[in-house]
């Protein structure tokens, strides 16, 4: 047994860290500790400045924490950086570490050299993952003549190119169009099911997060507030949403008296009026029903709604600090196929310079 065989994959304890001091003193990770096991995909999900970018960062050395202990695959980065960092890939939003002069083939080459493989030894393994990314008919291209999508490839083929325990991703899909944001996501779901790899993702979508990751860690105020898989934070708010849709000619009255109630929301369509009951009173529901039905509404539908993470981690965010700081925006929508989604901190911004790869280089600085 080699001594990355001890312990889980991730390993914190009571990381602290903050930044400035006295009344500018900002704490962006507070005593936060947690384990992730090998072979698992895990999302880590917070409101902005809940301290993800921080946690990400301390855990790879590119932020010095004020205390605690990291360990990846049982190796402490703060006393052995060169030998954990062996066993770590990562693509972070902000960074750039593909050579854009290179061709994708040689920087699949190049990284794997970077971590002491013979790039030789692992040619079958990179044709492997070009194939898988859509990348072989480009390998020969340099990467600048790329597309931004294709250079997101690139850059998650080179985080692979060599044998790493454990990946972390910041962003893999921001400023992707939808189509190639769908493709990676694809790509990244088939390699968390086929490489025996630890996957520790952070991303604005929920829809990304939902599809690819089997547990979450929701971090609030730079703390957890919740470590679960995503079955299990699907089912804590399961039976306890309602949507109705009404029609009735004095909608705008209907909507004011509804919306006193806690948890109902109303959304106005052309021809109609979706009233959503978020709720784990059951009598609520019928208190609701009570005040509408004095309006003699034409009930078109009634229906349970499942909630999807999005909006099971706006309640526990919620439910933990009494705000949301998603962007500062309460999900009018909760239900799944919703167009409603959280904006990223970047929105609005041209995304072209800010996702790429940070390949761990083992023989850098760390
Ligand atoms: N270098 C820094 N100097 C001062 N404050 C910082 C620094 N980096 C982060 N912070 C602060 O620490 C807190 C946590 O920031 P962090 O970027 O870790 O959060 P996050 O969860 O990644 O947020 P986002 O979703 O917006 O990226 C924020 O209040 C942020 O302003």
């Amino acid at each position: 047994m080699s001594e990355s065989d001890n312990g889980p994959a991730v390993y914190v304890e009571n990381l602290q860290k903050t930044f400035g001091d006295g009344e500018n003193a900002v704490t962006a990770v507070d005593g936060l500790s947690f384990e992730i096991e090998r072979g698992d995909v895990v999302g880590l999900l917070g409101p902005n400045g809940a301290g993800k970018t921080t946690a990400i960062k301390s855990m790879l050395g590119l932020v010095i924490p004020d205390a605690g202990t990291v360990k990846i695959a049982g190796i402490d980065v703060y006393d052995d950086p060169k030998i954990a960092y062996n066993n770590i890939g990562a693509i972070l939003e902000g960074a750039r570490n593909v050579y854009w002069r290179l061709t994708v083939r040689e920087n699949l080459a190049f990284f794997a050299g970077l971590g002491g493989d013979n790039p030789t030894d692992l040619r079958e393994k990179h044709e492997t993952h070009l194939e898988q990314f859509g990348l072989t008919d480009c390998a020969d291209t340099t990467v600048n003549e790329l597309s931004r999508g294709m250079k997101q490839k690139v850059s998650l083929a080179s985080t692979l190119a060599r044998d790493v325990e454990v990946i972390f991703l910041d962003e893999p899909t921001l400023g992707l169009d939808i189509e190639t944001s769908l493709e990676l996501r694809s790509e990244l779901s088939q390699l968390a099911d086929q490489e025996d790899v630890t996957i520790i993702l952070c991303s604005h979508d929920m829809d990304v997060i939902e599809d690819i990751c089997d547990r979450v860690i929701i971090l609030n105020e730079g703390k957890v507030v919740e470590y679960d898989t995503v079955d299990a934070l699907l089912e804590l708010f399961q039976t306890s949403q309602y949507e109705i849709t009404v029609n009735a000619p004095d909608k705008k009255e209907i909507r004011r008296k509804l919306e006193r109630y806690d948890g109902v929301n109303c959304t106005n369509e052309t021809n109609h009026l979706i009233i959503t009951v978020t709720t784990n009173r059951e009598a609520e529901i019928f208190d609701v029903m009570n005040a509408l039905e004095k309006h003699e509404p034409d009930i078109r539908n009634i229906r349970t709604v499942d909630p999807d993470l999005e909006e099971v981690f706006l309640r526990l965010v919620e439910s933990n600090s009494g705000h949301s700081n998603f962007n500062g925006k309460r999900s009018s929508s909760n239900l799944k196929n919703s167009e409603t989604k959280p904006k990223g901190k970047n929105d609005n911004v041209d995304q072209s310079d800010k996702s790429s790869s940070v390949n761990i280089d083992t023989h850098g600085d760390f």
